[in-house]
């Protein structure tokens, strides 16, 4: 199968700081894959290279078969790429739909009716502003505006983080709901449990490169082994 992503030899800097040394990992049409390490051991890095925000690199990274490791963060956006930050990054001042309807949609991308129609709770909340939504409402936004854009890779940093147990397993149930949709999903996370339950292979990070590769069926037997990569 010809890989949806593919990343060859990344190397990434900050300034004089050598942080991605070799990253070479692929992410095939609709599947989920997750980047899992401690904290500083290079994942969001690697999210900012593939997005093209990072342009300190050097690498091939092809999606869809194209070269798009010189183009622009927005060219990359528009081969069919899209991330949600770590910090999610909804605006205050602005309703829930005026924050759904802020990013450009694209051709083949998710009107704002089929968004409410798949997650119903965001019409209800339709006329409140990005300030009094949850910290789970807001991921779940952050998570779907993009999908006016209609991405066939979704790149997500630590969708999990902070929020409830139970609002988490309701972000698993989307990112279940995205994959159903045929989208790929890439995603960052240190929340083991999270990440087993949804991704078909899991990178590990170390000091920025990746030393393992997990697929989901040896993730029960070899449990013990990813929770010492993620242990500080
Ligand atoms: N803007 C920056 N300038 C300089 N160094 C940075 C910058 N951002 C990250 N780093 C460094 O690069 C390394 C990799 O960071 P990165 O954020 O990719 O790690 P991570 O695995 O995503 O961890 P985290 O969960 O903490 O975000 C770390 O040593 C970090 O301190």
């Amino acid at each position: 199968m010809t890989p949806l992503l593919s990343v060859q030899e990344l190397n990434a800097f900050y300034g004089q700081s050598h942080v991605l040394r070799g990253v070479t990992l692929h992410v095939n049409p609709g599947e989920v894959v997750s980047l899992i390490g401690r904290n500083g051991a290079g994942k969001t890095t690697t999210l900012k290279s593939v997005m093209g925000v990072l342009r300190s690199r050097t690498g091939q990274i092809t999606f869809g078969g194209q070269d798009i490791s010189r183009l622009p963060s927005n060219r990359v956006a528009a081969q069919g790429l899209a991330w949600v930050p770590e910090e999610r990054a909804i605006l205050s001042t602005l309703t829930v739909r005026e924050n759904l309807e802020l990013p450009p949609s694209r051709p083949g991308g998710w009107s704002t009716e089929r968004i409410y129609d798949a997650f119903p709770v965001l019409r209800e909340r339709g006329h409140h502003p990005g300030s009094k939504l949850s910290g789970g409402e807001q991921q779940m936004l952050a998570m779907v505006r993009v999908l006016r854009a209609g991405p066939k890779l979704l790149l997500l940093d630590e969708p999990s983080e902070g929020l409830a147990p139970v609002i988490v397993q309701r972000i698993g149930e989307i990112i279940d709901t995205l994959r159903q949709s045929g989208m790929a999903v890439l995603l960052v996370e240190q929340n083991l449990k999270f990440a087993s339950r949804l991704a078909d292979r899991h990178y590990v990070f170390v000091d920025g490169q990746i030393v393992d590769e997990v697929p989901r069926e040896q993730v029960e037997a070899r449990r013990e082994d990813l929770l010492r990569y993620l242990s500080v």
